[in-house]
């Protein structure tokens, strides 16, 4: 449902991509694991249209984002919650959102219900919005259009405890109706717990690819990673 393709992205020479080819399938959450500086923002721009790859390409149901008919509707995205407008309220946000969807107005009280965000809340302006209400706004510009498939950068960020335990919930249950889920974070425990399959980046490579059984089977994720990682850096200096 969401494929890389061997893509590869370099900025003026520095490879931000090497290569990189993945797949997410339906009814599944995909944790896209890396450190900072990884090329896990690069993929998913590439993935939403947003930045172009040097080689390959990244599709989702079959095609590059762009070439969609109607993307938003079918397609969640959620790269930078700071990005919200911060003069607006947040039911402006997401009524602006339905409207550029032609999506009913109702799409607006029901996601905003889903993330938890008050009515109170939702006549406030985003701009003094905590971290986390922000994410939880974004979440639910994501899901106006009830999409098949979700894709969030480092959607955790920000987030209290109970808020990502129940971020964990949602994505859990989009996945099981069916929706092609993939995150991005730098939270190993936080991917572990919700993930069904990971993949790990390092300087741009994907370094390992598994189900969270898998991993933890073969010496744990903390353990996979940190190496993994350490040996990407050494190979790169
Ligand atoms: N517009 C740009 N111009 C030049 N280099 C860039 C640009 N965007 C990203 N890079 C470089 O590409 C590499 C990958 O960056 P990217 O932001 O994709 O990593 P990331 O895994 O999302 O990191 P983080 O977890 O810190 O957000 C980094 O070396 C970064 O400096």
């Amino acid at each position: 449902m969401i494929e890389f393709h061997c893509v590869s992205k370099a900025y003026k020479g520095v490879k931000a991509l090497d290569e990189v080819s993945f797949t997410v399938e339906a009814g599944s959450v995909t944790g896209f694991l890396g450190p900072n500086g990884a090329g896990k923002s690069t993929a998913l721009r590439i993935l939403t249209g947003l930045s172009r790859p040097t080689s390959g390409s990244a599709t989702v149901f079959g095609r590059p984002y762009a070439e969609l008919a109607c993307p938003g509707r079918r397609v969640g995205t959620l790269l930078d919650a700071g990005a919200l407008h911060p003069g607006r309220s947040g039911r402006e946000v997401l009524t602006l959102g339905a409207m550029m969807l032609g999506l009913p107005r109702s799409r607006v009280e029901e996601s905003q219900e889903l993330v938890g965000l008050t009515g109170k809340e939702g006549r406030r302006a985003v701009g003094g919005y905590s971290l986390g209400m922000r994410q939880r706004l974004g979440i639910a510009h994501a899901l106006l259009g009830r999409p098949e498939a979700l894709i969030l950068d480092e959607p955790a960020n920000g987030l209290d405890p109970q808020g990502i335990q129940w971020m964990r919930g949602l994505l859990r249950s989009l996945a099981d109706s069916g929706c092609a889920v993939l995150l991005s974070s730098h939270l190993l425990h936080e991917v572990e717990q919700v993930a069904d399959q990971i993949v790990m980046i390092g300087r741009g490579r994907v370094l390992a690819r598994g189900t969270v059984a898998e991993f933890a089977r073969d010496g744990g994720l903390e353990r996979t990673f940190l190496e993994l990682t350490a040996q990407a850096d050494r190979s790169a200096a």
